[in-house]
């Protein structure tokens, strides 16, 4: 079975390709994540084809995985928040809404992208006092998130309801993973 490489430091990624039993190692990459004026929605492809390049070119006799996680509502990106005061503004901007959590997969190859895809999960918000959003922001659970949340986490607690694939959420597209994986056409899958 092939080993892939993880172009990612993220530990939810790596966990849930562990549970998949696909066989990989982690190097993460060094992609600069910079918008410049791509639409919200085209970023998470587009930057989980940079980060799965990133590490090709490194490592170009094997196959590599990059992925990228974006939070979008009203046309606006929401990242990582960078400190707590705008996980504050972004758990209120989200609160109480229907929002759209975007993952991008990416496979490389020999400094080439072979294929890439995106997946599109809606998550509503419930109806949070702003007491509970600071106490929330508090615990630190939010800043390594998109969004600021993690639905797997405490964060499950701001979730009312979930439409689509809740790994993509935690970014990792499953199944669209899984699809590009076996268009390889070997044994992983
Ligand atoms: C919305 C949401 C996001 N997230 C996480 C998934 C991603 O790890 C992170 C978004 O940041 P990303 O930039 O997609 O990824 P990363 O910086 O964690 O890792 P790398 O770039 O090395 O691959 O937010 C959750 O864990 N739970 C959630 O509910």
């Amino acid at each position: 079975m092939r080993t892939f490489v993880l172009a990612s430091a993220s530990p939810r990624r790596s966990a849930i390709l562990s549970q998949l039993k696909i066989p990989f190692r982690v190097e993460p990459s060094d992609f600069d994540e910079t918008a410049d004026g791509l639409e919200a929605e085209d970023r998470p492809q587009k930057f989980a084809e940079g980060k799965a390049l990133d590490v090709s070119r490194k490592f170009p006799q094997e196959y590599v995985l990059g992925f990228d996680t974006l939070v979008c509502l009203d046309g606006k990106a929401l990242g990582k928040p960078k400190d707590s005061q705008e996980a504050v503004a972004m758990l209120r901007f989200l609160n109480g809404k229907r929002h759209k959590v975007i993952s991008g997969v990416a496979i490389a190859f020999g400094g080439k992208i072979v294929s890439s895809a995106r997946e599109v999960t809606d998550v509503v918000f419930r109806h949070l006092t702003d007491k509970f959003i600071e106490e929330y922001v508090a615990s630190g659970e939010p800043m390594d998130k998109a969004g600021a949340y993690a639905i797997q986490g405490q964060g499950a607690s701001l979730v009312k309801s979930v439409h689509g694939c809740f790994y993509n959420v935690v970014g990792l597209p499953v199944a669209k993973t899984l699809d590009l994986i076996a268009q390889l056409g070997d044994d992983n899958v």
